[in-house]
């Protein structure tokens, strides 16, 4: 709703009321509808301004609503109402003005901003466009250029660059509201003509064919697949070239098409699951807002590798004091170096002071006796991480949380080697861990919600998305990725190459195909792995271990010392070691033919649709595993994982959602035709969960958490 008030004597005051973002639902715009009208009839009213309660303008319109039929007065005509009115309307903007928030200030003749605002049109992110006028507005009144970059990244900024790009027209430190309505005073009574956006031409741009080639190009390209970038350009380009009414003809047709599309109800769902990880449960029903997190005033990293390095990063842009331990003097002072580069790096990105005291450097684990929480990134290997555990236990202060950066290690066995099992839980970044928004939380079986709920803390204070997460080997991700990895290998035997994979993964929308990744991380860290687990023995070339089919290409290569990028050899060949451009490589090839004929295996012709399958559903099928075990509370937890931590491609909204776009029958059929052909693969063989989901009519995957509940119950 809107509430009226007068102020000042001749101020007519609307406050948006729909907290928590007073998002512009149906009742909000009637709200305004009737508001405006009552301020406009009122004689005494000279001038309006427009504010949010509670220190936020307006987050847009109510996402919820775009599931449901429309009601309400429509957007447009209201927002055209308030630009065609007589008297000055001034917007006065806190918090956040965004989407249709901000064409509602766009709307209005002035537009004041608090320093601390953010604006922007984040609409392509939810897989739309500025569909109420403000990819007409924006480039009339900033430009193409700069609207262009608005509208199709939907990046948000501050109020300082939104008055340096002529979006606002004044920016206080002070009470915004205030401001606005000593502003409100000063315009009362003067001409509005020239302050109606919708009035003015489009600023002139030399060469319009060549930027809008241009853009189109980059945008395409950063798109991966998405179509609303697409349709972000198309519109401005409308703005650029025809009249305004024309222009928001060619918005409302290209914004009918987004609307209905899977991928904005992907991107759509996408948003809610980001929040929704922040609510998380354990199996125990100890929940988010039933735990209170540990105060955490100094954290600690032990193990500086790139893992580690990225970690302490991380924590000291937070703004937290770290100390870190690694036990190689040499290492130590590497690290040193190439952490401080990275700080001031970053710091320069961001336009502050590098954070450089933040962090100390030790060699003595005794130095963490102090330290609130320890981060463990030592290498990946359980008897060295459970001396650490060990030592960490004697050494740091009753109460010190101790987490494991562990990639898919049991977290319980690290738990047993201390006196405070409670207090140990996995917190598993992703590299570049202080560019990579993902983080898993990993609760073991002794894990306390306290300990949890701290972990969830510390991750949301470095930015991350944090996703709490049962305790199993690769936990939800890796879990997931191992099946998605040895399938891509399968693919090779039977006919396929690396460069035949990984263009049907691209083309899905994955920044990087499977092939590239594993040339990028290395092969030796899963081949080490496999070697621990006594599964890959050097010079055995077997189809067949612990009774089922496994693929020995990725051992053969790195007994061949290929390793991937830093070796410039791996399933592609590079110009030189540590170079990042892939050629396909005729050894490859060579070798592939060889294996093949060793093995009396025939090649044959695979297509894209058959990679993406075999590549794609047996994780899915793992995915309602995970869920099954209870080792995700939720879809949403291992589609945000997928989304932030491995590249899944944001408008397929996650692998469980895109199992349910796909249609989970077919799911179902295509797995049990591929577990058909291939009996020696059990994780082919569909999940129980699954053929449950199939059996009631395949619900919308908003409602298998009460599917996943009334398993649980009755097992
Ligand atoms: C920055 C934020 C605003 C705040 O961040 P923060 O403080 O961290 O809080 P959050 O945790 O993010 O959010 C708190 C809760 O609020 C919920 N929320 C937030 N924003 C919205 C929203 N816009 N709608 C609904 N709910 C919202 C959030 O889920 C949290 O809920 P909970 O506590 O977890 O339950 C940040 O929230 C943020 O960034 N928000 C999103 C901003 C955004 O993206 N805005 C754009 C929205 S889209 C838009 O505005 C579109 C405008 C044009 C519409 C034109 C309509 C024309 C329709 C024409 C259709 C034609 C089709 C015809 C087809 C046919 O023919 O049928």
């Amino acid at each position: 709703m809107a509430q009226y008030s007068r102020i000042s004597g001749s101020v007519g005051l609307i406050t948006l009321k729909n907290p928590p973002v007073n998002a512009l639902s149906a009742a909000v715009r009637q709200g305004i509808v009737d508001t405006v009208e009552k301020a406009l009839c009122d004689p005494q009213v000279k001038s309006v301004v427009i504010c949010g309660q509670d220190g936020v303008f307006c987050g847009g319109a109510d996402v919820k609503e775009f599931e449901k039929s429309m009601s309400g007065p429509p957007l447009i005509p209201m927002i055209h109402s308030i630009e065609c009115a007589t008297k000055p309307m001034v917007a006065a903007i806190e918090g956040s003005a965004l989407g249709g928030g901000l064409e509602l200030a766009l709307g209005c003749h002035y537009r004041i901003a608090h320093s601390k605002a953010r604006l922007g049109l984040p609409e392509v992110t939810l897989g739309l466009l500025p569909a109420a006028g403000g990819s007409q507005r924006l480039p009339r009144l900033i430009g193409v250029p700069a609207a262009l970059d608005l509208i199709t990244t939907g990046r948000h900024v501050t109020a300082a660059e939104a008055l340096q790009l002529g979006i606002v027209d004044q920016v206080t430190d002070h009470k915004t509201v205030d401001a606005a309505v000593k502003f409100a005073l000063s315009v009362a009574g003067k001409p509005l003509d020239a302050r109606r956006i919708s009035t003015y031409p489009c600023p002139v741009v030399t060469d319009l064919d060549a930027l809008f080639e241009d853009v189109m190009q980059k945008v395409r390209q950063s798109a991966r697949g998405a179509i609303a970038p697409i349709a972000c350009v198309q519109a401005v380009r409308a703005a650029a070239t025809l009249p305004y009414t024309r222009g928001m003809e060619r918005e409302k047709e290209l914004m009918a098409t987004l609307f209905t599309s899977g991928q904005a109800r992907a991107l759509q769902y996408n948003f809610f699951a980001q929040r929704a990880v922040g609510k998380w449960r354990m199996p125990s029903g100890a929940r988010w807002d039933t735990s209170t997190p540990r105060p955490v005033h100094k954290v600690a990293v032990i193990g500086l590798g790139t893992m580690g390095r990225g970690i302490a990063v991380a924590l000291a842009q937070a703004g937290l004091p770290v100390v870190t331990v690694e036990a190689q003097e040499k290492q130590l002072m590497e690290a040193k170096r190439v952490m401080s580069d990275m700080l001031k790096r970053g710091a320069k990105r961001r336009g502050v002071a590098p954070p450089l005291d933040k962090i100390s450097y030790s060699s003595n684990i005794q130095d963490l006796a102090d330290v609130d929480l320890v981060i463990e990134a030592v290498f990946e290997d359980m008897d060295l991480k459970k001396k650490v555990f060990l030592q960490l236990s004697a050494v740091c202060k009753p109460g010190t949380l101790l987490c494991t950066n562990t990639s898919g290690l049991d977290v319980d066995q690290l738990a047993s080697q201390t006196r405070n099992p409670e207090l140990v839980v996995g917190m598993h970044f992703f590299a570049p861990a202080h560019v990579m928004k993902l983080l898993e939380v990993v609760y073991g079986p002794r894990s306390s919600p306290q300990a949890v709920a701290t972990a969830m803390q510390l991750g949301k204070k470095m930015g991350k998305i944090s996703v709490a997460v049962g305790n199993c080997r690769g936990f939800v991700g890796n879990r997931m990725l191992k099946l998605y990895t040895e399938q891509a290998s399968f693919l090779l035997e039977e006919g396929a190459t690396p460069d035949l994979v990984d263009r049907a993964i691209e083309e899905f929308g994955f920044p990087m195909g499977v092939f590239r990744m594993s040339d990028l991380s290395g092969l030796d860290i899963g081949w080490r792995v496999r070697k621990e687990m006594k599964l890959a023995v050097p010079g055995q070339s077997a189809r067949i271990r612990e009774g089922r089919r496994y693929s020995p290409l990725g051992d053969l290569l790195c007994e061949q010392g290929r390793f991937g990028q830093k070796t410039g050899r791996g399933w592609y060949r590079y110009n030189k070691p540590g170079d990042r451009v892939a050629h396909s490589d005729p050894w490859l090839h060579h070798f592939l033919e060889e294996y093949r004929a060793q093995h009396g295996l025939v090649a044959r012709r695979i297509d894209q649709q058959e990679i993406l399958e075999r590549c794609l559903y047996p994780m899915i099928n793992e995915g309602f595993r995970i869920l099954q075990d209870g080792i995700a509370a939720g879809p949403e937890d291992i589609d945000v994982i997928y989304v932030f931590g491995y590249g899944w491609p944001r408008h397929c909204g996650g692998p469980m959602f895109y199992a349910s776009m796909v249609g989970l029958e077919k799911v179902l059929e295509r797995l049990e035709h591929y577990y058909q052909a291939h009996p020696d693969v059990p994780y082919l063989q569909p999940c129980s969960l699954l053929r449950r989901l199939v059996a009631i009519g395949s619900p919308p995957v908003q409602k298998w958490r009460e599917v996943i509940k009334n398993l649980h119950s009755q097992l």
